[in-house]
């Protein structure tokens, strides 16, 4: 497979805290343009991965390349061009819905700022919102808004860190045809979920537990390996085979 075509290739991924391993020797390989769903119960290390594939975190061990740059070296250009979405989205509540965005505009020194600002408001729909403070949207717009504004500086690769977590369904609905449409376009999204309607909505999907990597595969393969007609008994059958092995 050509380099290019390669969004994330890492061998080996480890990373502890005060002696207790969070994840220990994450390997994956992400082709562009697909939707990689991480699933994992709490605490199995999905957050920690994704921090270390954005370069935020250095691994203990391990190797590997994102966009091409290596993981341990080129960190710096990594956290540039990729587009990390936390669990909270870290807004300003003080500041104005543009306010916001053009602080993330400013710290991804995006060109043509004030064009890209109104652009992005203008696509949100948020131009009579536009002056608001953001601690008064609600939390659909508040995700929106997050999405939007970690794509400000059009990365080709997007880490989603349970970006839908406490959305209504309609919102979710919206977001994930966002995804799609990215996808189509060429974007990466790695996006890690507790939700297995979203699982489906991914074209390939790993299993963690433990800090460590179970099962990886399409959704059909995943059903068809485990002999299930569901994603959650998937994960059921990946939790039981770990149990055997301890
Ligand atoms: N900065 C940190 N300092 C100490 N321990 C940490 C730190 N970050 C994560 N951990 C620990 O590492 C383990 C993996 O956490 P992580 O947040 O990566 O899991 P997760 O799969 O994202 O969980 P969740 O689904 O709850 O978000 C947990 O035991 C957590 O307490």
């Amino acid at each position: 497979m050509p380099e290019a075509d390669i969004a994330i290739e890492v061998e080996g991924l480890a990373k502890s805290f005060g002696g207790r391993s969070a994840v220990k020797g994450l390997s994956l390989h992400v082709q562009r343009g697909e939707i990689f769903g991480f699933l994992g119960p709490n605490g199995s290390g999905k957050t920690t991965s994704i921090r270390m594939l954005c370069g935020l975190l250095t691994p203990d061990s391990g190797r590997g390349r994102c966009l091409g740059h290596d993981l341990l070296t080129e960190s710096r250009t990594i956290r540039r061009e990729v587009g990390y979405m936390t669990q909270r989205f870290g807004w300003y509540e003080d500041l104005s819905v543009r306010e916001n965005l053009d602080f993330v505009a400013r710290m991804y020194e995006v060109r043509d700022r004030a064009a890209k600002v109104d652009r992005t408001i203008a696509d949100l729909g948020l131009e009579a919102r536009q002056h608001q403070l953001v601690g008064g949207l609600s939390g659909g717009w508040k995700q929106r808004l997050a999405l939007a504004a970690c794509l400000m500086h059009d990365p080709k690769l997007l880490l989603l860190d349970e970006p839908t977590a406490g959305v209504d369904p309609r919102a979710r609905r919206e977001f994930w045809d966002q995804i799609k449409r990215l996808a189509a376009g060429g974007v990466t999204v790695l996006v890690s979920t507790h939700y297995m309607d979203e699982a489906e909505r991914c074209t390939r999907l790993g299993y963690i537990a433990y800090g460590e990597m179970l099962a990886q595969g399409t959704a059909t393969e995943l059903l068809q390996r485990f002999g299930v007609e569901r994603l959650e008994d998937v994960f059921i059958e990946v939790m039981k085979d770990l149990k055997d092995l301890r």
